[in-house]
């Protein structure tokens, strides 16, 4: 696992710890792209240390779960490229109730063509905002609508709202795990949408289960949802 010193790391490992079948093993930064004996690289680091990671799957030929948000456009090209290698499977939240949101808000957006307000908030030493998952299910609303995505910051931005656009409103503070509401306002009606991760554990667990299912797949690229439900 790359990213095994931080938060969700140590989330990742504690839990495997309870499963004698499992063993986690660090990707130390001195190490060169190489890994001891593997089945699945697990990435959940920053985005820096993605090329590590697209390096030690290659040449390894392992599967590889990356749950790193704050990724750039190439950075995501590079994953989809190493799909055709070795299997990819990119989750910016690994919560089922997260997955099961999702396509709660794809059915609305669908139904109802209403403005569409997101509001996330994480603990303080979150670094990128908005939060991947807030980006992942204005994707999916946009997807919903076959439009492309289009976002505006609410927060800095007074006068009437740009039509069509995804507001995204951040907060950050205190020890918040992740709490991701979407707002659907209509004329005289509004729908909240809201997931609120209480422990850490929850996206250790969605790691591990992608973890597991991931192995001894094609290469190809996979989501979340596809090796949960299909
Ligand atoms: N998909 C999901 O469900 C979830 C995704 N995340 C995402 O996971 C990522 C990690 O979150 P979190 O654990 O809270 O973050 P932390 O800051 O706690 O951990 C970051 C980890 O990355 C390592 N790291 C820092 N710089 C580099 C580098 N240049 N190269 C390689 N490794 C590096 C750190 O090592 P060191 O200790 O040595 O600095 C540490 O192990 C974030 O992108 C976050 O958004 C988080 C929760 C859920
Ligand atoms: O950094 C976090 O903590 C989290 N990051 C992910 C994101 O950016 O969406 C998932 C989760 O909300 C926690």
């Amino acid at each position: 696992m790359q990213g095994a010193s931080g938060r969700l790391g140590r989330a990742i490992s504690e839990l495997a710890g309870d499963d004698p079948a499992l063993s986690v093993r660090a990707v130390s930064r001195d190490a060169g792209a190489r890994l001891p004996a593997a089945d699945v690289l697990i990435d959940v680091s920053v985005p820096d240390g993605l090329a590590r990671s697209l390096d030690i799957a290659r040449q390894q030929k392992l599967p590889l779960v990356c749950g790193t948000t704050g990724l750039g456009d190439e950075q995501i090209d590079a994953l989809r490229t190493l799909a055709s290698e070795v299997p990819v499977l990119h989750a910016r939240n690994f919560s089922l109730g997260v997955a099961a949101l999702a396509r709660a808000a794809g059915e609305v957006a669908r139904l109802l063509d209403w403005d569409v307000e997101i509001v996330e908030a994480h603990h303080r030493h979150k670094r990128d905002a908005p939060s991947g998952t807030a980006l992942a299910l204005g994707e999916r609303i946009a997807e919903a609508r076959e439009r492309s995505p289009e976002w505006s910051e609410r927060v800095a931005a007074p006068g009437p709202r740009e039509p069509g656009s995804i507001g995204m409103a951040v907060l950050r503070g205190g020890s918040v795990v992740g709490d991701h509401s979407i707002h659907f306002l209509g004329e005289d009606e509004r729908i909240e949408l809201r997931h609120q991760a209480e422990h850490r554990r929850l996206f250790a667990r969605g790691a591990l289960l992608a973890a597991r299912r991931l192995i001894g797949r094609p290469a190809a690229w996979y989501s979340f949802e596809e090796v949960l439900w299909s």
